[in-house]
């Protein structure tokens, strides 16, 4: 197998004269869970079209298991299986109806179906018509509906969406475990940090269409630099100071300054400088960012 599922270079798309997905490179390994994040609007929808030819590209190159999408698609979209959004169900058909549906469009043997149910925990109930199915069990049938065939990558456009708190734990441990149990590569977009954190061992922060941040969940987590917090009133006006004394502060949330992580003279120094002016310091600690806070920094305009 190639070493990377899928690898893009330069991938652009305009709508109008609105560059939406810029100059996008990503490196999505083999046997990986990559999560896709970024706020709405980021360009996750647009980017996630392009990987699945459903939308051509304004520049730059798709290459899926090292073959470009553009010149062997049919051969490439062969070997992958995708749920957009919400999947497209008959609701009364029963589930395993569905996926007889699906495996004549997909022309994939019938008898597949069982595996497919079976990998998603809907073998008991695929005689129940899926309009008696919870919204959970609507999506864990459409990622049955993508697993048809034996792909060995499926692309999920944010998979929990909507799901109650139940729905999302299957989910993630159903994905989790798809590369390890299943042999499929998972590549899923979330606007949520937190719910992809807990399975993907690869992650791309994607902020306005362009590429914030790639790699490990360790690598983001490493990149985390501690900061002096000061909890204090009059916070713009405390930040304004300190900045016209050469010290880089900036606000935060309510009531609170931020400088680089400091050395015990200077912190004497900054709380002295800040009580002359009369300023009712309360707090003064060290704070290790958050991941959400990291996503935050890396996906706000400056
Ligand atoms: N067909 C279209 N025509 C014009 N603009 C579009 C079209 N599709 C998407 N856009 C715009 O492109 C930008 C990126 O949209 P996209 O759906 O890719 O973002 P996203 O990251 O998937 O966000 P969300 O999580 O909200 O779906 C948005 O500003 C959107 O309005």
């Amino acid at each position: 197998m190639h070493e990377m599922v899928i690898e893009t270079s330069g991938l652009s798309r305009r709508f109008g004269d609105r560059l939406v997905v810029d100059s996008l490179s990503l490196q999505v390994p083999a046997g990986s869970v990559y999560g896709f994040l970024g706020p709405n609007g980021a360009g996750k929808t647009t980017t996630i079209r392009m990987l699945l030819g459903l939308l051509r590209g304004h520049g730059g190159e798709i290459r899926i298991f090292g073959a470009s999408l553009e010149q062997q698609r049919l051969a490439v979209l062969r070997r992958i299986g995708a749920l957009v959004e919400a999947p497209s169900l008959y609701p009364h058909l029963t589930g395993a109806e569905n996926l007889r549906h699906a495996c004549l469009l997909k022309q994939t043997p019938a008898s597949d179906l069982a595996r497919v149910l079976d990998i998603v925990g809907l073998s008991s109930d695929g005689a129940r018509q899926v309009k008696t199915y919870s919204l959970g069990m609507k999506q864990r049938l459409g990622l049955a509906v993508a697993l048809l065939g034996r792909p060995e990558l499926i692309i999920l456009d944010e998979p929990t969406n909507g799901l109650d708190p139940a729905g999302i734990q299957e989910m993630r441990h159903l994905l989790r475990d798809m590369p390890v149990a299943h042999g499929v590569s998972v590549f899923l977009s979330s606007h949520l940090l937190s719910e992809v954190d807990q399975i993907a061992t690869h992650i791309g922060i994607i902020a306005a269409g362009k590429l914030q941040f790639q790699g490990s969940p360790e690598e983001l987590r490493a990149r985390r630099q501690a900061a002096l917090r000061i909890g204090l009133d009059r916070p713009e006006i405390a930040a304004e100071l300190l900045r016209q004394q050469g010290w880089p502060a900036v606000t935060r949330e309510q009531n609170a300054v931020e400088l680089p992580a400091m050395d015990r003279d200077s912190t004497v120094q900054i709380n002295r400088f800040l009580v002359e002016r009369g300023f009712a310091v309360y707090l003064i600690n060290n704070h290790q960012p958050t991941l959400e806070e990291m996503f935050f920094d890396l996906t706000q305009p400056a």
